[in-house]
Protein backbone atom coordinates (compact mmCIF):
# COMPACT_ATOMS: atom_id res chain seq x y z
CA UNK A 1 0.00 0.00 0.00
CA UNK A 2 1.92 3.14 -1.27
CA UNK A 3 2.37 5.83 1.74
CA UNK A 4 2.34 2.93 4.18
CA UNK A 5 5.53 1.78 5.86
CA UNK A 6 5.16 -1.58 7.22
CA UNK A 7 1.95 -2.73 5.92
CA UNK A 8 0.58 -6.69 7.56
CA UNK A 9 -1.22 -9.35 6.39
CA UNK A 10 -2.60 -13.11 7.20
CA UNK A 11 -4.26 -15.25 4.73
CA UNK A 12 -5.69 -18.85 5.55
CA UNK A 13 -5.03 -21.17 3.22
CA UNK A 14 -7.43 -24.50 2.38
CA UNK A 15 -7.43 -27.60 4.10
CA UNK A 16 -4.50 -30.31 2.85
CA UNK A 17 -5.30 -34.02 2.46
CA UNK A 18 -3.86 -34.49 5.77
CA UNK A 19 -5.89 -32.13 7.67
CA UNK A 20 -9.36 -33.17 5.53
CA UNK A 21 -8.27 -37.04 6.57
CA UNK A 22 -8.21 -36.44 10.48
CA UNK A 23 -11.14 -34.25 10.02
CA UNK A 24 -10.00 -30.85 11.16
CA UNK A 25 -12.00 -28.29 12.35
CA UNK A 26 -11.96 -24.81 11.30
CA UNK A 27 -11.14 -22.26 14.04
CA UNK A 28 -10.45 -19.08 11.81
CA UNK A 29 -13.00 -16.70 10.64
CA UNK A 30 -12.54 -13.59 8.78
CA UNK A 31 -15.37 -11.30 8.42
CA UNK A 32 -14.19 -7.95 6.78
CA UNK A 33 -11.04 -8.34 4.94
CA UNK A 34 -9.04 -6.96 8.10
CA UNK A 35 -10.41 -8.98 11.45
CA UNK A 36 -9.40 -12.56 11.84
CA UNK A 37 -11.22 -14.62 14.77
CA UNK A 38 -9.68 -17.53 15.94
CA UNK A 39 -11.81 -19.79 17.89
CA UNK A 40 -10.86 -22.45 20.81
CA UNK A 41 -11.11 -25.66 18.72
CA UNK A 42 -11.78 -27.79 22.29
CA UNK A 43 -14.70 -24.58 23.30
CA UNK A 44 -16.13 -23.52 19.94
CA UNK A 45 -19.59 -22.23 21.07
CA UNK A 46 -16.87 -19.28 23.07
CA UNK A 47 -16.83 -16.02 21.33
CA UNK A 48 -13.29 -16.03 19.40
CA UNK A 49 -10.13 -14.30 19.90
CA UNK A 50 -10.44 -11.01 17.29
CA UNK A 51 -7.20 -9.80 15.84
CA UNK A 52 -7.15 -6.96 13.25
CA UNK A 53 -4.47 -6.20 10.66
CA UNK A 54 -4.03 -4.54 7.01
CA UNK A 55 -5.68 -7.40 5.71
CA UNK A 56 -6.97 -10.77 6.50
CA UNK A 57 -7.26 -12.87 3.36
CA UNK A 58 -9.83 -15.68 3.32
CA UNK A 59 -8.60 -18.00 0.80
CA UNK A 60 -9.73 -21.32 2.77
CA UNK A 61 -12.57 -21.91 0.37
CA UNK A 62 -14.99 -19.73 -2.22
CA UNK A 63 -12.92 -20.91 -5.29
CA UNK A 64 -13.31 -22.36 -8.27
CA UNK A 65 -10.10 -24.70 -10.47
CA UNK A 66 -9.97 -23.11 -13.85
CA UNK A 67 -8.87 -25.48 -16.62
CA UNK A 68 -5.26 -22.90 -16.36
CA UNK A 69 -5.26 -24.39 -13.26
CA UNK A 70 -5.82 -20.81 -11.48
CA UNK A 71 -7.59 -20.94 -8.34
CA UNK A 72 -10.49 -18.10 -9.24
CA UNK A 73 -12.84 -16.58 -6.82
CA UNK A 74 -16.10 -18.10 -6.76
CA UNK A 75 -17.41 -16.16 -4.03
CA UNK A 76 -16.59 -12.15 -3.61
CA UNK A 77 -14.99 -13.54 0.20
CA UNK A 78 -11.94 -15.37 -1.48
CA UNK A 79 -8.68 -13.70 -1.98
CA UNK A 80 -7.09 -14.67 -5.05
CA UNK A 81 -3.09 -14.88 -5.74
CA UNK A 82 -3.89 -11.31 -7.98
CA UNK A 83 -5.91 -9.83 -5.17
CA UNK A 84 -2.63 -10.13 -2.46
CA UNK A 85 -0.76 -8.86 -5.73
CA UNK A 86 -2.94 -6.05 -5.92
CA UNK A 87 -3.02 -5.27 -2.78
CA UNK A 88 0.95 -5.77 -1.30
CA UNK A 89 3.15 -6.60 -4.42
CA UNK A 90 1.84 -3.29 -6.05
CA UNK A 91 2.71 -0.89 -3.16
CA UNK A 92 5.97 -2.22 -3.15
CA UNK A 93 6.91 -2.36 -6.75
CA UNK A 94 5.56 1.13 -6.60
CA UNK A 95 8.05 2.14 -4.04
CA UNK A 96 10.65 0.49 -5.36
CA UNK A 97 10.49 2.76 -8.50
CA UNK A 98 10.32 5.80 -5.96
CA UNK A 99 13.84 4.31 -5.08
CA UNK A 100 13.19 2.78 -1.97
CA UNK A 101 14.61 -0.34 -0.78
CA UNK A 102 11.53 -2.57 0.23
CA UNK A 103 10.94 -6.01 1.95
CA UNK A 104 8.74 -9.07 1.72
CA UNK A 105 8.34 -10.95 4.64
CA UNK A 106 6.52 -14.41 5.12
CA UNK A 107 6.18 -15.96 8.50
CA UNK A 108 4.42 -19.39 9.46
CA UNK A 109 4.71 -22.82 10.00
CA UNK A 110 5.57 -25.73 7.63
CA UNK A 111 3.22 -25.76 5.01
CA UNK A 112 1.24 -22.76 5.94
CA UNK A 113 1.27 -21.16 2.68
CA UNK A 114 4.33 -19.03 2.17
CA UNK A 115 5.58 -20.30 -0.60
CA UNK A 116 2.34 -20.27 -2.47
CA UNK A 117 1.37 -16.24 -1.35
CA UNK A 118 5.61 -14.89 -1.97
CA UNK A 119 6.51 -17.42 -5.25
CA UNK A 120 3.23 -19.15 -6.14
CA UNK A 121 2.59 -22.75 -7.97
CA UNK A 122 2.31 -23.13 -11.66
CA UNK A 123 -0.59 -20.75 -12.58
CA UNK A 124 -0.89 -19.49 -9.46
CA UNK A 125 1.68 -16.96 -9.35
CA UNK A 126 2.47 -15.12 -6.04
CA UNK A 127 3.68 -11.91 -5.66
CA UNK A 128 7.66 -12.54 -6.65
CA UNK A 129 7.12 -13.62 -9.95
CA UNK A 130 4.44 -10.81 -10.84
CA UNK A 131 6.35 -8.27 -9.59
CA UNK A 132 9.86 -8.89 -11.59
CA UNK A 133 7.44 -9.11 -14.75
CA UNK A 134 5.83 -6.45 -14.05
CA UNK A 135 8.85 -4.56 -13.25
CA UNK A 136 10.99 -5.48 -16.11
CA UNK A 137 8.42 -4.88 -18.45
CA UNK A 138 8.13 -1.21 -16.95
CA UNK A 139 11.88 -1.22 -17.41
CA UNK A 140 11.56 -2.16 -21.00
CA UNK A 141 8.85 0.42 -21.64
CA UNK A 142 11.11 3.41 -20.12
CA UNK A 143 14.28 1.89 -22.34
CA UNK A 144 12.37 2.85 -25.49
CA UNK A 145 11.12 5.97 -24.27
CA UNK A 146 14.76 7.30 -22.94
CA UNK A 147 17.15 6.53 -25.23
CA UNK A 148 20.55 5.78 -23.19
CA UNK A 149 19.01 5.25 -19.69
CA UNK A 150 20.31 2.35 -17.46
CA UNK A 151 18.64 0.00 -15.40
CA UNK A 152 20.05 -1.93 -12.44
CA UNK A 153 17.87 -3.81 -10.62
CA UNK A 154 19.27 -5.98 -7.15
CA UNK A 155 17.65 -8.62 -5.58
CA UNK A 156 17.81 -10.84 -2.63
CA UNK A 157 16.10 -13.60 -0.98
CA UNK A 158 16.53 -15.26 2.09
CA UNK A 159 15.04 -18.54 3.82
CA UNK A 160 15.11 -18.40 7.85
CA UNK A 161 14.76 -21.85 8.90
CA UNK A 162 15.87 -23.24 12.66
CA UNK A 163 17.27 -20.07 13.06
CA UNK A 164 19.38 -20.77 9.67
CA UNK A 165 19.50 -17.92 7.19
CA UNK A 166 20.39 -19.23 3.70
CA UNK A 167 20.66 -17.67 0.75
CA UNK A 168 17.61 -18.58 -1.20
CA UNK A 169 19.07 -17.21 -5.03
CA UNK A 170 22.34 -18.70 -4.36
CA UNK A 171 23.35 -22.36 -6.43
CA UNK A 172 21.52 -25.35 -4.78
CA UNK A 173 25.29 -27.00 -4.67
CA UNK A 174 26.69 -24.53 -2.87
CA UNK A 175 23.39 -23.85 -0.29
CA UNK A 176 21.49 -26.16 1.02
N1 LIG B 1 -3.84 -19.82 -0.65
C1 LIG B 1 -3.70 -21.08 -1.03
N2 LIG B 1 -4.58 -21.64 -1.88
C2 LIG B 1 -4.45 -22.93 -2.28
N3 LIG B 1 -3.47 -23.75 -1.88
C3 LIG B 1 -2.57 -23.24 -1.04
C4 LIG B 1 -2.63 -21.89 -0.57
N4 LIG B 1 -1.59 -21.68 0.26
C5 LIG B 1 -0.92 -22.84 0.30
N5 LIG B 1 -1.49 -23.76 -0.48
C6 LIG B 1 -1.02 -25.14 -0.67
O1 LIG B 1 -0.58 -25.63 0.59
C7 LIG B 1 0.62 -26.38 0.44
C8 LIG B 1 1.71 -25.79 1.36
O2 LIG B 1 1.97 -24.46 0.96
P1 LIG B 1 3.45 -23.87 0.85
O3 LIG B 1 4.35 -24.80 0.13
O4 LIG B 1 3.31 -22.51 0.29
O5 LIG B 1 3.85 -23.82 2.39
P2 LIG B 1 5.16 -23.19 3.06
O6 LIG B 1 4.67 -22.39 4.22
O7 LIG B 1 5.99 -22.48 2.06
O8 LIG B 1 5.91 -24.49 3.57
P3 LIG B 1 7.47 -24.75 3.95
O9 LIG B 1 7.79 -23.84 5.09
O10 LIG B 1 7.46 -26.20 4.36
O11 LIG B 1 8.27 -24.47 2.70
C9 LIG B 1 1.00 -26.33 -1.03
O12 LIG B 1 0.54 -27.53 -1.64
C10 LIG B 1 0.22 -25.16 -1.58
O13 LIG B 1 -0.14 -25.33 -2.92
Amino acid sequence: MPGDNIVVAVRVRPFNDREKAMKAQLVIEMADGKSTGIRDPSNMSEEPKMFTFDHSYWSHDGYKTESSGYLAPSDSKYADQKKVFDDLGKGVLDNAWKGYNCSLFAYGQTGSGKSYSMVGYKENKGIVPIVCEDLFKRIEKNKKKNNGTQYEVFISMFEIYCEKVCGALISLKIGR
